[in-house]
């Protein structure tokens, strides 16, 4: 009894099913082991996949079929598969070793199971009717089969729908039957993708009777076909007494699948961020209502068109280049280059070269004239982030260029005159910086033509459900869920919390709530405020916010029911709910969300 048989007696009764992948890569063998898949086949369809071409080819009973699956198996399925048995589909007409040379090396190399794979039954017509006459036929795979049998595999038999060749593999006594359901193809209209696969439960459940006429009974596996997710396969279960299925191309292209779908939203999630987002509760980018928010709108908005210098202070993460771009967005270079450097990043030997560029053979390694961000914003906008952090060298270097309006290249001999208005940003105060002789007064001076400060996000609590509700919207694209609001609970742990990284913290703490729960509330389970306050009065009363639960679902219900044009099942989707729950909320939320709307 080997690994295979001990599965199958194991399986029986067990209410799962069994799961075989057909792999073509060691990508896709160690995808499956994690996954927990019960079956490894190495067939040559896997082959012809891993290089670029369609498995069509494999269908082809003939030529080199043997090798191609002896190659797959030593160089990519073997080293990975783990734990998983390994069955390898034997071609009976094979030109150039005998079956008992190819079982042998089969068994060598570890595998346990064996499948009539290229079979004849992909053929038919006349040349089938003459292979069959031949005794080249289904006749022979099951004599190869039979003694596959003998020498301890365990036995697949592979039918094609249609052609009888189910009972036959059945009354030989094979281990599983492996019914074919033709190409993997994924349809994508929903009435014809039913219509495939109640068809294709017809033929199973047509060929589960032939085999059961004969009074054996093996493992029966559907394989391919147009099962392509796991709720096509959940239906074939729901209808036809298959214990479970077996796929190549629906696993191998499910990586790139998923690969594609989450790069496509988060390119979708940054063109919503970036641009000219005009929010309704804020200034260009920047969101919130508070008075100090307010107030440095209005500042923004007054020094952006003068070509002064400005120097923007904020703790870090309160959006500093938020308000950066916000000043280029509405000044008379809005059309030119807005160059941000993070002056913390740049080592200081690579100083001059960053800021200004560099010639051609100014040093090993500059193979090509390379422009600096000076050059880059000349016309426009160069914001220093983080300029606190600019050694002494960098402090002079960059308070000449200041200075001279005139920059040099590393290498070059002449200057050249550049015009661009600086910001800067720091979230370590400078005036200190100066007090403490680590910042020079003179570079101080010529950043710091106005100063604009950034609240901490504690002292403007009122902000928060507002960028809370902006954070979300973003997160809902791409994460592809509709969250629409957080639970009182967790508004009063995030009012309680000191927020030392400010906005980019409640992004991160938002960010890590939708990954973690379900539903369209998020609870904050997961956050644990730190606060340092005491237990002075807070700075917000509790009806400034939206702290009613039951308004805050109504308000999901309905938006969800809108968004899905009152189909309840995706309504449902939408908030990561069940119809039970669904239906549950319409009652409680009715008259205001009509449950009488379709299904
Ligand atoms: N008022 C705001 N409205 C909307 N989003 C904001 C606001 N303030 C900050 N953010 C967001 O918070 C994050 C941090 O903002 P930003 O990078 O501008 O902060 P910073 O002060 O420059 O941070 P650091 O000091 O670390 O460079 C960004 O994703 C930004 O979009």
């Amino acid at each position: 009894m080997n690994n295979i048989h001990k599965l199958f007696a194991s399986h029986r009764g067990q209410r799962s099913p069994l799961v075989g992948v057909v792999a073509g890569s060691g990508l896709v063998t160690s995808g499956a082991l994690d996954a927990g898949a019960d079956l490894l086949f190495a067939l040559n369809s896997g082959f012809y996949r891993s290089q670029g071409s369609g498995s069509f080819a494999a269908f082809l009973p003939y030529g080199n079929a043997n090798d191609q699956t002896e190659d797959l198996l030593r160089e990519h399925l073997l080293p990975r598969r783990g734990r998983m048995p390994v069955i390898a589909g034997l071609l009976v007409n094979d030109p150039t070793h005998s079956l008992e040379e190819r079982l042998a090396r089969l068994r060598q190399l570890g595998v346990e199971g064996v499948v009539n794979w290229p079979t004849v039954g992909f053929i038919d017509g006349h040349f089938r009717g003459a292979l069959e006459a031949a005794g080249l036929g289904t006749e022979a795979e099951i004599g190869m089969l039979h003694r596959a049998k003998a020498m301890g595999f365990a036995t697949f038999g592979f039918a094609v729908v249609g052609d009888g060749s189910a009972s036959r593999f059945a009354t030989a006594g094979v281990d599983a039957m492996i019914m074919g359901l033709g190409l993997t193809h994924e349809v994508h209209d929903v009435q014809e993708r039913r219509d495939h696969i109640q068809h294709s439960c017809t033929l199973l459940n047509a060929m589960l009777e032939e085999v059961h006429q004969t009074g054996h009974a093996p493992v029966c596996l559907a394989f391919g076909g147009p099962i392509t997710t796991p709720e096509d396969l959940e239906q074939l279960l729901a209808h036809s007494a298959i214990d479970g299925f077996a796929g190549g191309s629906v696993f191998e292209r499910l990586p790139f699948q998923s690969a594609i779908v989450s790069l496509v939203r988060r390119f979708k999630s940054l063109l919503l961020r970036a641009g000219d987002v005009v929010h309704p509760a804020g200034f260009g980018p920047l969101v919130g209502v508070s008075d100090q928010m307010l107030e440095l709108y209005r500042r923004v908005e007054r020094v952006a068109p003068f070509d002064v210098s400005v120097y923007i202070q904020g703790e870090s993460g309160s959006g500093k280049e938020l308000v950066a771009t916000q000043i280029h967005r509405l000044s008379l270079r809005r059309h030119r280059a807005f160059v941000t450097v993070n002056c913390g990043a740049i080592p200081d030997s690579l100083f001059e070269s960053e800021l200004f560029g560099h010639e051609k053979g100014a040093f090993t390694g500059a193979h090509r004239r390379r422009l600096g961000k000076f050059e880059l914003a000349h016309g426009g906008t160069l914001f220093l982030d983080e300029v606190a952090d600019l050694s002494p060298h960098g402090q002079v270097a960059l308070l000449r260029a200041i200075q001279q309006r005139e920059i040099t290249p590393v290498g070059g001999e002449r200057p050249k005159s550049v015009d661009v208005r600086i910001l800067a940003a720091s979230n370590r105060p400078l005036s200190q910086l100066i007090d403490e002789g680590e910042f020079r007064a003179d570079l101080y001076y010529r950043l710091n033509g106005v100063t604009i400060e950034l609240p901490p996000l504690r002292s403007r609590l009122k902000d928060i459900p507002f960028l809370a509700e902006h954070i979300l919207g973003r997160l809902s694209v791409q994460f592809k869920r509709m969250v629409l609001s957080l639970s009182s609970d967790f508004y009063a742990k995030i009012i309680e919390h000191d927020w030392p990284g400010n906005v980019r913290e409640l992004e991160h703490v938002l960010t890590q709530s939708i990954m973690l729960e379900d539903g369209p509330i998020l609870d904050g389970k997961h956050f644990e405020p730190v606060s340092r306050r005491s237990n002075e009065a807070r700075p917000l009363r509790d009806n400034d916010l939206d702290l009613d639960p039951l308004a805050a679902r109504r308000r999901a219900l309905r938006r969800a029911m809108q968004q899905a044009g009152g189909n309840k099942s995706r309504a449902a989707e939408l908030l990561g709910v069940t119809r039970r729950t669904l239906y549950a909320w319409l009652r409680e939320s009715s008259p205001e969300v009509d449950p009488s709307q379709k299904s």
